[in-house]
């Protein structure tokens, strides 16, 4: 049985050490001279099922980067898929080099080769830096690969999905601090409208939030803020608001010692991944604080569930479906974190790993 455990990471630097602390099963370096291929799989854990999570091409300053990041995502991927009652295991993979100027038909098709090679322990899918056009490239060399378009009878972009699963998570999270799940008339700042931020504020405007915005991308911004009278404030300036709800959509390790100390809201649900920049240091200082946190891996799972449901014939309606559970799941959690005395982020991680370890129990036996 794999045991998952919760501690600092990283405390031995090799990559070995790495490893064994994350817990990882498998990782694998990719390389090839002719294209340039550098990547990195990471499977975590497979006991509920294949290991599926995107691929991400950056330009990472160092190859300890790389491998910090791989490590990291396939990690939160195996507690994404598990809190989400799906039967998939956690993995991401990296490549590394600038998605703008080293891509390459090629280059894709020798990465899917060696996804190929991994005969369905690693299904892959799109994430930054990559596109739908990519995957048909794989797609070309291996079946395991998920995120195609709907055009090849893929589910085509996850955003909307992820952003009604954040949207039925900060729902939650009203219910159980106000008592009620409107969300009319709470003053909600979300940061960063790209793909999913934009369809998050669509379903805000609807129930008559009073929405701020922020984004690096000022077209972007003129663009939300006439179709649904949000206000724009600055990027720094989102932290000092007076809001009810804040919503991190864009990068990780938002919530840290400086913004708890700025943030007024009662909530925080947002879709962005690795929100906590330190979940062992600010879980604890929210609760301190009052702030109630959505789990992020639990709320911005809309996005892998659609994925999910395409590797069974896909189908739109039951994504959906599905991802509305997020609401009830979140509810849980917040119980959860209360009758134990733990931070929600705790809770999440707790829940998911007892789903992981009873059904490891369960296919056990014979
Ligand atoms: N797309 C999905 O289905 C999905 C699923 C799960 C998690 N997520 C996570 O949700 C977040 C948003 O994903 P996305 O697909 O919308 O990405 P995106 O790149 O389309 O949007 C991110 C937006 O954030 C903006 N941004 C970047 N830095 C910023 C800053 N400092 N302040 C304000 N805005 C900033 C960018 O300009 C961009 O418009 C990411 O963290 C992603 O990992 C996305």
């Amino acid at each position: 049985m794999v045991e998952l455990k919760e501690v600092e990471l990283k405390k031995d630097k090799s990559v070995f050490g790495q490893i064994s602390e994350y817990n990882h099963e498998k990782v694998v370096f990719c390389h090839d001279h002719e294209t340039g291929l550098k990547a990195i799989i990471g499977i975590h854990n497979t006991v509920l099922g294949p290991a599926l999570g995107g691929t991400r091409m950056w330009a990472y300053a160092s190859e300890a980067e790389a491998i910090d990041d791989v490590l990291r995502l396939s990690r939160g991927m195996t507690y994404k898929a598990a809190i989400s009652g799906l039967n998939l295991g956690g993995g991401k993979a990296v490549i590394i080099g600038d998605a703008k100027k080293d891509k390459s038909e090629a280059l894709m098709r020798r990465y899917g080769r060696f996804v190929k090679n991994l005969n369905g322990a690693y299904i892959t899918a799109e994430d930054v830096g990559t596109t739908t056009k990519d995957m048909e490239y794989i797609k070309m060399e291996t079946d395991h690969v998920a995120g195609l378009p709907e055009s090849m009878g893929g589910s085509g972009d996850p955003s909307p999905v992820t952003a009604y699963g954040t949207y039925m998570g900060m729902k939650a999270a009203a219910k159980k601090a106000y008592g009620s799940d409107s969300l009319e008339g709470k003053k909600i700042s979300v940061q960063g409208v790209g793909h999913v931020g934009g369809y998050l504020v669509e379903l805000l405007a609807k129930e008559n939030a009073q929405i701020f915005i922020t984004d690096i991308y000022e077209d972007r911004l003129r663009d939300i803020s006439s179709k649904y009278k949000a206000k724009v404030v600055g990027m720094d300036e989102i932290y000092d608001l007076d809001v009810d709800i804040y919503s991190p959509c864009a990068l990780g390790g938002t919530v840290n010692d400086d913004t708890i100390n700025r943030l007024k809201c009662q909530i925080i649900a947002g879709s962005a991944n690795n929100q906590l920049r330190e979940e062992t240091v600010h879980g604890p200082a929210l609760v301190k604080k009052g702030i109630l946190y959505a789990p992020d891996f639990l709320i911005n799972a809309g996005g892998l569930i659609n994925v999910y449901s395409e590797l069974q014939g896909y189908n739109r309606e039951s994504a959906y479906a599905q991802t509305e559970r997020i609401y009830g799941y979140t509810l849980d959690i917040f119980d959860k974190s209360e009758n134990e005395g733990i931070h929600t982020q705790l809770a999440a991680t707790k829940m998911a790993e007892q789903r992981i370890h009873s059904i490891g129990k369960v296919k056990s036996t014979y």
